[in-house]
Protein backbone atom coordinates (compact mmCIF):
# COMPACT_ATOMS: atom_id res chain seq x y z
CA UNK A 1 0.00 0.00 0.00
CA UNK A 2 2.63 2.22 1.06
CA UNK A 3 6.53 2.49 -0.40
CA UNK A 4 8.60 0.69 1.45
CA UNK A 5 10.14 3.03 3.93
CA UNK A 6 7.61 5.06 5.00
CA UNK A 7 8.04 4.21 8.52
CA UNK A 8 11.80 4.73 7.98
CA UNK A 9 13.78 4.95 11.15
CA UNK A 10 10.01 4.77 13.74
CA UNK A 11 9.80 3.38 16.83
CA UNK A 12 6.58 1.64 17.57
CA UNK A 13 4.92 0.11 20.29
CA UNK A 14 2.32 -2.41 19.73
CA UNK A 15 0.64 -3.78 22.74
CA UNK A 16 -1.15 -7.35 22.16
CA UNK A 17 1.27 -7.43 19.16
CA UNK A 18 2.01 -11.43 20.26
CA UNK A 19 -1.35 -12.45 18.17
CA UNK A 20 -4.39 -12.12 15.59
CA UNK A 21 -5.00 -8.25 14.68
CA UNK A 22 -1.62 -6.79 16.61
CA UNK A 23 0.94 -9.21 15.00
CA UNK A 24 -0.19 -8.58 11.50
CA UNK A 25 -0.18 -4.78 12.63
CA UNK A 26 3.61 -5.16 13.94
CA UNK A 27 4.18 -6.94 10.82
CA UNK A 28 3.01 -4.39 7.96
CA UNK A 29 4.85 -1.68 10.53
CA UNK A 30 8.22 -3.48 10.19
CA UNK A 31 7.44 -4.22 6.21
CA UNK A 32 7.25 -0.36 6.19
CA UNK A 33 10.21 0.04 7.50
CA UNK A 34 10.04 0.75 11.59
CA UNK A 35 11.32 -0.72 14.96
CA UNK A 36 8.39 -2.53 16.26
CA UNK A 37 8.05 -3.18 20.11
CA UNK A 38 5.26 -6.11 21.16
CA UNK A 39 4.12 -6.33 24.59
CA UNK A 40 1.23 -8.20 26.39
CA UNK A 41 1.00 -10.93 29.31
CA UNK A 42 2.37 -14.04 28.16
CA UNK A 43 6.07 -14.51 27.22
CA UNK A 44 5.76 -17.58 25.24
CA UNK A 45 3.59 -16.38 22.84
CA UNK A 46 6.08 -13.06 22.35
CA UNK A 47 9.02 -15.31 21.98
CA UNK A 48 7.36 -16.94 19.06
CA UNK A 49 5.76 -14.15 17.31
CA UNK A 50 9.41 -12.53 17.37
CA UNK A 51 11.29 -14.88 16.68
CA UNK A 52 8.87 -15.30 13.51
CA UNK A 53 8.43 -11.15 13.21
CA UNK A 54 12.56 -10.73 13.00
CA UNK A 55 12.26 -12.07 9.14
CA UNK A 56 10.46 -8.64 8.66
CA UNK A 57 12.90 -6.30 10.45
CA UNK A 58 13.94 -5.46 14.09
CA UNK A 59 11.21 -6.67 16.84
CA UNK A 60 11.71 -6.42 20.07
CA UNK A 61 9.28 -7.54 23.32
CA UNK A 62 8.20 -6.97 26.70
CA UNK A 63 6.12 -8.67 28.63
CA UNK A 64 3.46 -6.46 30.21
CA UNK A 65 -0.02 -6.54 31.73
CA UNK A 66 -1.63 -3.12 30.70
CA UNK A 67 -3.88 -3.45 34.11
CA UNK A 68 -1.02 -3.18 36.22
CA UNK A 69 0.30 0.41 36.67
CA UNK A 70 3.91 -0.85 37.58
CA UNK A 71 3.81 -3.39 34.23
CA UNK A 72 3.10 -0.20 32.40
CA UNK A 73 5.91 1.69 33.68
CA UNK A 74 8.74 -1.19 33.01
CA UNK A 75 7.19 -1.28 29.33
CA UNK A 76 8.58 2.39 29.63
CA UNK A 77 11.91 1.50 30.80
CA UNK A 78 11.97 -0.74 28.06
CA UNK A 79 11.52 1.35 25.33
CA UNK A 80 13.71 3.91 26.71
CA UNK A 81 17.02 2.04 27.40
CA UNK A 82 16.29 0.40 23.51
CA UNK A 83 15.40 3.17 21.38
CA UNK A 84 15.39 6.92 23.92
CA UNK A 85 12.51 7.71 21.86
CA UNK A 86 9.10 6.21 20.58
CA UNK A 87 7.02 7.50 17.69
CA UNK A 88 3.64 5.34 17.14
CA UNK A 89 2.06 3.83 20.15
CA UNK A 90 -0.53 0.88 18.97
CA UNK A 91 -3.47 0.36 21.73
CA UNK A 92 -4.51 -2.88 20.58
CA UNK A 93 -4.19 -5.09 23.63
CA UNK A 94 -7.97 -5.99 25.11
CA UNK A 95 -10.59 -8.72 25.30
CA UNK A 96 -13.71 -9.77 26.52
CA UNK A 97 -16.17 -12.83 27.68
CA UNK A 98 -19.53 -12.93 25.75
CA UNK A 99 -22.42 -12.81 28.54
CA UNK A 100 -25.31 -11.36 28.84
CA UNK A 101 -25.51 -8.15 30.80
CA UNK A 102 -27.52 -9.52 34.06
CA UNK A 103 -25.00 -12.35 34.40
CA UNK A 104 -21.81 -10.29 34.13
CA UNK A 105 -20.06 -10.61 37.79
CA UNK A 106 -18.90 -7.89 39.65
CA UNK A 107 -15.27 -9.25 39.21
CA UNK A 108 -15.87 -10.06 35.59
CA UNK A 109 -17.01 -6.54 34.88
CA UNK A 110 -13.72 -5.37 36.70
CA UNK A 111 -11.71 -7.02 34.77
CA UNK A 112 -13.05 -6.33 31.57
CA UNK A 113 -13.17 -2.33 32.08
CA UNK A 114 -9.77 -3.04 33.24
CA UNK A 115 -8.73 -4.68 30.49
CA UNK A 116 -9.72 -2.20 27.57
CA UNK A 117 -10.51 0.91 29.73
CA UNK A 118 -8.20 1.25 32.46
CA UNK A 119 -5.32 -0.40 31.03
CA UNK A 120 -5.37 1.41 27.37
CA UNK A 121 -5.40 4.85 29.96
CA UNK A 122 -2.53 3.82 32.09
CA UNK A 123 -0.37 2.84 28.96
CA UNK A 124 -1.41 5.97 26.83
CA UNK A 125 -0.61 8.42 29.96
CA UNK A 126 2.68 6.51 30.89
CA UNK A 127 4.10 6.58 27.67
CA UNK A 128 3.02 9.97 26.58
CA UNK A 129 4.26 11.45 29.32
CA UNK A 130 7.54 9.46 29.10
CA UNK A 131 8.20 10.29 25.25
CA UNK A 132 5.03 12.13 23.29
CA UNK A 133 4.67 14.98 25.55
CA UNK A 134 8.46 16.07 26.23
CA UNK A 135 9.37 15.27 22.60
CA UNK A 136 6.59 17.14 21.08
CA UNK A 137 5.68 14.29 18.44
CA UNK A 138 3.73 10.89 18.77
CA UNK A 139 1.13 9.28 17.36
CA UNK A 140 -1.27 7.19 19.72
CA UNK A 141 -4.07 4.64 17.70
CA UNK A 142 -6.78 3.05 19.74
CA UNK A 143 -8.23 -0.49 18.36
CA UNK A 144 -11.66 -0.48 20.43
CA UNK A 145 -14.63 -2.30 18.95
CA UNK A 146 -17.96 -1.65 16.97
CA UNK A 147 -19.88 0.29 19.81
CA UNK A 148 -22.26 2.55 17.21
CA UNK A 149 -24.97 0.98 19.01
CA UNK A 150 -24.04 -0.42 21.83
CA UNK A 151 -23.14 -4.06 21.87
CA UNK A 152 -25.77 -5.95 23.44
CA UNK A 153 -24.04 -9.59 24.47
CA UNK A 154 -20.80 -7.83 25.50
CA UNK A 155 -22.46 -4.91 27.71
CA UNK A 156 -19.27 -4.64 29.56
CA UNK A 157 -16.79 -3.95 26.71
CA UNK A 158 -19.08 -1.83 25.12
CA UNK A 159 -19.14 0.92 28.01
CA UNK A 160 -15.22 0.40 28.10
CA UNK A 161 -14.70 0.62 24.20
CA UNK A 162 -16.95 3.51 24.27
CA UNK A 163 -14.69 5.09 27.04
CA UNK A 164 -11.73 4.93 24.77
CA UNK A 165 -13.76 6.25 21.80
CA UNK A 166 -14.22 9.56 23.86
CA UNK A 167 -10.94 9.03 25.34
CA UNK A 168 -9.57 9.56 21.64
CA UNK A 169 -11.59 12.89 21.11
CA UNK A 170 -10.56 14.65 24.94
CA UNK A 171 -6.93 13.39 24.31
CA UNK A 172 -6.56 14.45 20.67
CA UNK A 173 -7.52 18.03 21.82
CA UNK A 174 -5.71 17.90 24.79
CA UNK A 175 -2.53 16.76 23.42
CA UNK A 176 -2.84 18.79 19.93
CA UNK A 177 0.09 21.26 21.36
CA UNK A 178 2.08 18.55 21.44
CA UNK A 179 1.90 17.52 17.75
CA UNK A 180 0.06 14.45 19.11
CA UNK A 181 -2.21 12.42 16.88
CA UNK A 182 -5.08 10.15 18.90
CA UNK A 183 -7.27 8.61 16.60
CA UNK A 184 -9.43 4.91 17.06
CA UNK A 185 -10.33 1.70 14.51
CA UNK A 186 -13.48 0.36 15.49
CA UNK A 187 -13.34 -3.24 13.71
CA UNK A 188 -16.46 -4.97 13.08
CA UNK A 189 -16.19 -8.81 13.13
CA UNK A 190 -12.42 -10.34 12.34
CA UNK A 191 -11.27 -13.20 11.64
CA UNK A 192 -8.37 -13.95 13.91
CA UNK A 193 -7.08 -15.82 16.88
CA UNK A 194 -9.55 -13.99 19.50
CA UNK A 195 -12.41 -15.17 17.62
CA UNK A 196 -11.28 -18.67 18.62
CA UNK A 197 -12.89 -18.12 21.93
CA UNK A 198 -16.34 -17.66 20.97
CA UNK A 199 -18.21 -20.54 20.73
CA UNK A 200 -19.51 -21.57 17.06
CA UNK A 201 -23.16 -20.79 17.75
CA UNK A 202 -22.49 -17.25 18.31
CA UNK A 203 -19.97 -17.27 15.28
CA UNK A 204 -22.65 -18.90 13.26
CA UNK A 205 -24.91 -16.49 10.19
CA UNK A 206 -22.28 -13.77 11.49
CA UNK A 207 -21.50 -12.72 7.98
CA UNK A 208 -24.99 -12.74 7.01
CA UNK A 209 -25.27 -9.71 9.06
CA UNK A 210 -22.90 -8.00 7.87
CA UNK A 211 -24.16 -5.97 4.31
CA UNK A 212 -20.62 -7.16 2.84
CA UNK A 213 -21.62 -10.37 3.74
CA UNK A 214 -17.85 -11.33 4.77
CA UNK A 215 -15.82 -11.19 8.02
CA UNK A 216 -12.73 -8.93 8.00
CA UNK A 217 -9.57 -9.77 8.34
CA UNK A 218 -6.17 -8.83 10.26
CA UNK A 219 -4.51 -7.52 7.27
CA UNK A 220 -8.09 -5.10 6.83
CA UNK A 221 -7.10 -3.62 10.22
CA UNK A 222 -3.78 -3.11 10.01
CA UNK A 223 -3.92 -1.60 6.69
CA UNK A 224 -6.46 1.26 8.18
CA UNK A 225 -3.89 1.21 11.59
CA UNK A 226 -0.59 2.28 9.29
CA UNK A 227 -2.95 4.32 7.12
CA UNK A 228 -3.72 6.58 10.03
CA UNK A 229 -0.14 6.66 11.92
CA UNK A 230 1.05 7.43 8.19
CA UNK A 231 1.85 11.32 6.89
CA UNK A 232 -1.17 10.62 4.58
CA UNK A 233 -3.46 10.97 7.68
CA UNK A 234 -1.70 13.81 9.25
CA UNK A 235 -4.35 16.12 8.85
CA UNK A 236 -6.70 13.50 11.11
CA UNK A 237 -6.74 13.49 14.53
CA UNK A 238 -9.63 12.65 17.54
CA UNK A 239 -11.73 10.43 15.03
CA UNK A 240 -12.91 6.69 15.05
CA UNK A 241 -13.13 4.98 11.84
CA UNK A 242 -15.19 2.11 11.75
CA UNK A 243 -14.44 -0.94 10.08
CA UNK A 244 -17.03 -3.15 9.79
CA UNK A 245 -18.12 -4.36 6.16
CA UNK A 246 -21.54 -2.05 7.12
CA UNK A 247 -22.52 -3.48 10.35
CA UNK A 248 -22.72 -0.79 12.49
CA UNK A 249 -25.71 0.58 10.15
CA UNK A 250 -27.28 -2.67 9.54
CA UNK A 251 -28.05 -6.32 11.28
CA UNK A 252 -27.39 -8.33 14.72
CA UNK A 253 -24.04 -6.52 16.37
CA UNK A 254 -23.57 -9.86 18.17
CA UNK A 255 -26.34 -12.05 20.30
CA UNK A 256 -25.69 -14.39 23.31
C1 LIG B 1 -17.75 -11.16 17.68
C2 LIG B 1 -16.99 -10.50 18.74
C3 LIG B 1 -16.28 -9.25 18.40
C4 LIG B 1 -15.14 -9.05 19.28
C5 LIG B 1 -14.13 -9.92 19.25
C6 LIG B 1 -12.94 -9.76 20.06
O1 LIG B 1 -12.73 -8.84 20.81
S1 LIG B 1 -11.82 -10.96 19.82
C7 LIG B 1 -10.55 -10.71 21.04
C8 LIG B 1 -10.83 -11.59 22.13
N1 LIG B 1 -9.64 -11.83 22.92
C9 LIG B 1 -9.79 -11.89 24.19
O2 LIG B 1 -10.87 -11.67 24.71
C10 LIG B 1 -8.56 -12.25 24.93
C11 LIG B 1 -8.43 -11.59 26.24
N2 LIG B 1 -9.52 -11.86 27.18
C12 LIG B 1 -9.31 -12.17 28.45
O3 LIG B 1 -8.15 -12.30 28.84
C13 LIG B 1 -10.51 -12.34 29.42
O4 LIG B 1 -11.71 -12.39 28.68
C14 LIG B 1 -10.61 -11.24 30.46
C15 LIG B 1 -10.71 -9.88 29.79
C16 LIG B 1 -11.83 -11.43 31.28
C17 LIG B 1 -9.38 -11.29 31.31
O5 LIG B 1 -9.60 -11.53 32.66
P1 LIG B 1 -8.58 -12.11 33.69
O6 LIG B 1 -7.20 -12.16 33.12
O7 LIG B 1 -8.78 -11.32 34.94
O8 LIG B 1 -9.09 -13.54 33.74
P2 LIG B 1 -9.94 -14.38 34.70
O9 LIG B 1 -10.05 -15.64 33.93
O10 LIG B 1 -9.33 -14.37 36.07
O11 LIG B 1 -11.37 -13.68 34.79
C18 LIG B 1 -11.75 -12.70 35.73
C19 LIG B 1 -13.26 -12.79 35.90
O12 LIG B 1 -13.91 -12.51 34.66
C20 LIG B 1 -15.08 -13.36 34.54
N3 LIG B 1 -14.95 -14.21 33.37
C21 LIG B 1 -13.80 -14.48 32.66
N4 LIG B 1 -14.08 -15.27 31.61
C22 LIG B 1 -15.42 -15.52 31.66
C23 LIG B 1 -16.31 -16.25 30.83
N5 LIG B 1 -15.89 -16.91 29.75
N6 LIG B 1 -17.63 -16.26 31.15
C24 LIG B 1 -18.09 -15.60 32.22
N7 LIG B 1 -17.29 -14.88 33.05
C25 LIG B 1 -15.97 -14.85 32.77
C26 LIG B 1 -15.20 -14.15 35.81
O13 LIG B 1 -16.01 -13.44 36.71
C27 LIG B 1 -13.74 -14.18 36.27
O14 LIG B 1 -13.58 -14.39 37.65
P3 LIG B 1 -14.11 -15.74 38.39
O15 LIG B 1 -15.58 -15.52 38.53
O16 LIG B 1 -13.75 -16.88 37.47
O17 LIG B 1 -13.36 -15.75 39.70
N1 LIG C 1 -11.28 -10.14 16.33
C1 LIG C 1 -12.33 -9.35 16.35
O1 LIG C 1 -13.37 -9.65 15.74
C2 LIG C 1 -12.30 -8.07 17.12
C3 LIG C 1 -11.26 -7.72 17.95
N2 LIG C 1 -11.29 -6.54 18.63
C4 LIG C 1 -10.21 -6.15 19.51
O2 LIG C 1 -9.00 -6.09 18.81
C5 LIG C 1 -7.91 -6.40 19.69
C6 LIG C 1 -7.11 -7.57 19.15
O3 LIG C 1 -7.95 -8.72 19.09
P1 LIG C 1 -7.60 -10.07 18.34
O4 LIG C 1 -6.29 -9.95 17.68
O5 LIG C 1 -8.78 -10.44 17.56
O6 LIG C 1 -7.55 -11.07 19.57
P2 LIG C 1 -6.35 -11.69 20.42
O7 LIG C 1 -7.00 -12.37 21.57
O8 LIG C 1 -5.45 -12.48 19.54
O9 LIG C 1 -5.57 -10.40 20.89
C7 LIG C 1 -5.64 -9.84 22.14
C8 LIG C 1 -4.21 -9.54 22.54
O10 LIG C 1 -4.22 -8.74 23.70
C9 LIG C 1 -3.28 -9.25 24.64
N3 LIG C 1 -3.80 -8.91 25.96
C10 LIG C 1 -5.03 -9.19 26.47
N4 LIG C 1 -5.13 -8.71 27.71
C11 LIG C 1 -3.96 -8.09 27.99
C12 LIG C 1 -3.45 -7.40 29.11
N5 LIG C 1 -4.16 -7.26 30.22
N6 LIG C 1 -2.20 -6.89 29.05
C13 LIG C 1 -1.45 -7.03 27.92
N7 LIG C 1 -1.88 -7.69 26.84
C14 LIG C 1 -3.10 -8.22 26.86
C15 LIG C 1 -3.20 -10.73 24.35
O11 LIG C 1 -1.91 -11.28 24.65
P3 LIG C 1 -1.57 -12.07 26.00
O12 LIG C 1 -2.58 -13.16 26.11
O13 LIG C 1 -0.16 -12.52 25.81
O14 LIG C 1 -1.69 -11.05 27.09
C16 LIG C 1 -3.43 -10.80 22.86
O15 LIG C 1 -2.21 -10.78 22.14
C17 LIG C 1 -8.55 -6.68 21.05
O16 LIG C 1 -8.60 -5.50 21.82
C18 LIG C 1 -9.95 -7.13 20.64
O17 LIG C 1 -10.86 -7.07 21.68
C19 LIG C 1 -12.33 -5.67 18.50
C20 LIG C 1 -13.37 -5.96 17.71
C21 LIG C 1 -13.45 -7.18 16.95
Amino acid sequence: MFQKDIFKGQKVVVTGGGSGIGYTTAKHFLQYGAEVLIASRKEEKLIKAQTELQEFGVCEYQVCDIREVESVELLAEKVKSLWGSLDILINNAGGQFPSRAEDIKIKGWNAVINNNLNGTWYVSQILAKAFFIPQKSGNIINIIANVFRGFPGMAHTGAARAGVDNLTKSLAVEWSPYQIRVNAVAPGIIKSTGLEQYPDEILKGLSDQIPLKTLGSTEDVANLTTFLASPMAKFITGETVYLDGGQRLWGDVFKV
